[in-house]
């Protein structure tokens, strides 16, 4: 029995010849293209923790997570429509949320019933695919972006995937110029994965537009794991370190962080 940790680890597993499992080559890829990409930031190659046994020894055992994550997000293997969008972000540098944060948004869109859905940051459509996906058959995804290039690629991308026309509503404009003018309370999920510094500001807008009993997710809450790194304070994750103590302190939410993809946080607003 170890204490300390609620993770479940494993060492990675290795093939016969010593080389990384494909699961651990498929997280490493993940942490790659995050750090070729305009969010970039010093991503570790792997999470890993020391652990103490309950006897209180430390001679344990550093076991790297790398493996376990990867499992997560492996289980969930993304379709030729979403492979073509994230291919399409990550060429413009809107970096798409990965396999398993997607799993995680069509899951979370799906709790909630959601048939009118908001998201910040379209990128190429890559969330929206996977909101789309768990939302009502009739739902509505509408998308703010400040690209329009990025938005005529995820229209594409929608378009590809079959889904029809009158379920997304893509708005080309500042995310704090355009949210004023959505519907209050009209939205069961507010998805946030724009400017991580206007984040604070996103909290309040998507407060006034969510539902009561509604979820407001925010992609990028690990920020290439620097919000845990107390000597990391640039803007970025400052901004998102605020938002977290913020949703944590507040009686009316309730929050859950995920560690799929870059993590993602999920808050609930009281019913
Ligand atoms: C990380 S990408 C979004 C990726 C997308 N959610 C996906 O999974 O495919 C961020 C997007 O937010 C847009 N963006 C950044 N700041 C913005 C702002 N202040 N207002 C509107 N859009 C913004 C960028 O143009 C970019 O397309």
């Amino acid at each position: 029995m170890f204490r300390s940790s609620g993770l479940i680890l494993r060492r990675a597993p290795e093939t016969a010849d010593g080389s990384p499992s494909r699961l651990v080559t498929f997280f490493t890829n993940s942490v790659s293209r995050c750090r070729a990409s305009r969010e970039s930031g010093p991503a570790s190659q792997s999470r890993s923790a020391r652990l103490r046994h309950d006897n209180g020894s430390d001679e344990e055992s550093i076991i790297t997570t790398a493996a376990s994550l990867a499992f997560a997000e492996d289980l969930h293997p993304e379709d030729d429509h979403a492979a073509n969008a994230r291919a399409h972000g990550e060429r413009l540098g809107a970096v798409p949320v990965s396999p398993g944060a997607g799993a995680a948004l069509s899951f979370l869109a799906a709790s909630v019933s959601a048939k009118a859905v908001a998201e910040i940051g379209t990128g190429a459509g890559v969330s929206g695919l996977y909101l789309l996906r768990g939302m009502a058959p009739d739902g509505v995804l509408t998308s703010v972006d400040f690209e329009a290039e990025h938005q005529r690629l995820a229209r594409e991308a929608f378009s590809a995937a079959g889904i029809a026309p009158q379920r997304f509503r893509l708005i080309t404009g500042s995310a704090l110029e355009v949210l004023p003018r959505l519907i209050d309370h009209g939205y069961d999920l507010v998805f946030v994965d724009g400017d991580k510094v206007e984040y604070g500001e996103y909290l309040d807008e998507a407060l006034r537009l969510v539902r009561p009993g509604g979820v407001i997710v925010f992609d990028n809450a690990l920020w290439h794991d620097r919000v845990a790194d107390p000597a990391q304070r640039d803007p970025q994750t400052a901004a998102i370190r605020d938002l977290i103590t913020r949703v944590r302190n507040e009686e009316t939410l309730r929050s859950l962080l995920i560690p799929l993809g870059d993590g993602l946080l999920a808050v609930q607003v009281a019913g």
